[in-house]
């Protein structure tokens, strides 16, 4: 475990002084971080990695500091291309530690493949002759890996689905997966494959897609904090911002808002460990709709300490093994950075990032407003945007945010100004 990841003042630092900082309090070396000095592939890799690759696109990766997270001190790795994202994170964890930071759970690394069976006459009768052969299912998906029962997993269960469509009666069958430490679609996909003709032989019908599906509902990561009133700005503060969550509950304009919010931390976790973005998308926004309405996917409430009560529950598709992470040495440096030996540990977090994000955008948007936080760290983007190099971009950046106007004509004319020494 990180000593601590109570790393104030690390925004003064430059940053090898930050990674060296970093490195002292996990008790590694600092070149252990030097995947990130150059993105961690060349271009040899990417061209292994995708089809007609050119090059690649470098993004920042930060990291979020003061979270503890289920008691753990943890440095949170963050990979972003907007500003102020990984300083609202790390304000929100500094607010949550004395009151003990963030308690997760999870209900464990479960994926399911669907299979779609077609022609099929009596789709009850079918259903139940599926059920009946289970034990046959389930033993031929687990034979497709054997790597995977060896650690642990495997498929574990077929649910038989009658979907009631608006044209026609879909039969889809459901292999329920344990995919412990991966993210599981490559292994429940070969399961879907595999399985497919038999249960199309049960059901008497041809089968169609077998593929994972994105609605990981069975694989949820739930975070919980606690804030005292005083340290997020008062108990009119608390109040706005239970006002900004039950918006966010009722109209599906600021639920969508609010939840890119919660994205902002969540996707910025995934993409540093190497994690599919958008499956982890997919299956948030899926169960921000899970009532038939699109909503918030986070709660507020005071507790009975007038404190601030947030909870935060998702499907969280993250893994260890397959996909980019084993392969990917940036990846690679970033789950180390988090300590995390499990899938579901690295769920759990990212969870927690997210649920900070959340609650640092609407405080502010319930206190001071986005702007001044936001936009004073933007202001170095459009520093550089309006032509400013070395040292000038944050004499230049200073100047737009004392001018109160973080913009590209304004930034121009400063820029003009400094330089002529005015
Ligand atoms: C930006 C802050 C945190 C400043 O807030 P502040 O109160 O000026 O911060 P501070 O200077 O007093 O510092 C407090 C702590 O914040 C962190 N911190 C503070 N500044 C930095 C920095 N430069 N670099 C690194 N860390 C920083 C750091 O942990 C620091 O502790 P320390 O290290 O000093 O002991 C605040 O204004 C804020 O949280 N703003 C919200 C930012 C945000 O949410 N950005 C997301 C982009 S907007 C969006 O996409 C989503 C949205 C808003 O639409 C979602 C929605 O509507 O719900
Ligand atoms: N709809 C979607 O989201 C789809 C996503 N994908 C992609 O699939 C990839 C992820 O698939 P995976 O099956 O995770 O990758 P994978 O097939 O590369 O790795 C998983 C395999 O690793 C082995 N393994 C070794 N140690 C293990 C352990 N401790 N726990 C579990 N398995 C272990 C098992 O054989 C397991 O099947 C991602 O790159 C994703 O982008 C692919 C198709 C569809």
């Amino acid at each position: 475990m990180a000593r601590t990841s109570r790393l104030s003042g690390l925004r003064s630092l430059a940053p090898h002084e930050r990674r060296a900082a970093i490195a002292a309090e996990l008790g590694i070396e600092p070149g252990d971080l030097g995947a990130f000095l150059d993105g961690g592939i060349d271009l040899e890799q990417a061209d292994r990695m995708v089809e007609h690759a050119i090059g690649t696109i470098g993004i920042p990766v930060g990291v979020a500091t003061n979270f503890v997270i289920d008691g753990r001190e943890i440095l949170v790795p963050m990979a972003t291309e907007e500003p102020s994202v990984i300083a609202a994170a790390s304000n929100v964890a500094r607010m949550a530690r004395p009151l003990g930071g963030f308690t997760t759970t999870t209900t464990g690394p479960i994926m399911q493949a669907q299979v779609q069976l077609l022609d099929v006459a009596d789709v009850h009768a079918a259903r139940a002759r599926i059920l009946e052969r289970e034990a046959e299912v389930l033993e031929l998906a687990n034979a497709q890996d054997p790597r995977l029962v060896e650690h642990g997993g495997g498929a574990r269960r077929v649910d038989v689905r009658i979907v009631e469509g608006e044209r026609r009666v879909h039969l889809v069958v459901h292999l329920v997966v344990d995919v412990r430490d991966a993210m599981g679609a490559n292994a429940v996909n070969t399961m879907a494959e595999a399985t497919a003709p038999l249960l199309a032989s049960i059901a008497q019908g041809r089968h169609l897609l077998r593929i994972l599906t994105n609605k990981a509902d069975l694989r949820l990561a739930r975070a919980r904090v606690a804030i005292r009133a005083e340290d997020i700005g008062g108990p009119q503060v608390v109040a706005d911002m239970l006002e900004a969550g039950a918006l966010a509950h009722d109209d599906p304009y600021r639920a969508a808002t609010h939840n890119k919010g919660i994205m902002n931390g969540v996707t910025a976790v995934v993409l540093a460990t190497g994690n599919d973005t958008r499956a982890v998308e997919a299956g948030a926004h899926a169960h921000a709709a899970r009532d038939g309405r699109y909503r918030s996917l986070s709660t507020w409430e005071r507790d009975a300490d007038g404190n601030l009560a947030a909870t935060l529950e998702l499907p969280m598709p993250v893994g260890l093994v397959g996909g980019a992470t084993r392969s990917h040495p940036a990846a690679q440096a970033a789950v180390r950075m988090t300590e995390v030996t499990t899938a579901d540990e690295l769920a759990r977090i990212v969870v927690a990032v997210g649920l900070a994000q959340n609650v640092g955008a609407v405080r502010a948007l319930s206190a001071e407003g986005i702007q001044r936080g936001h936009m004073g760290l933007h202001a170095r983007n459009v520093a550089v945007s309006a032509g400013a190099a070395g040292d000038e971009v944050d004499a230049l950046a200073a100047r737009i945010v004392a001018a109160g106007a973080v913009r590209a004509d304004v930034a121009e004319r400063e820029l003009a100004e400094l330089r002529a020494g005015r």
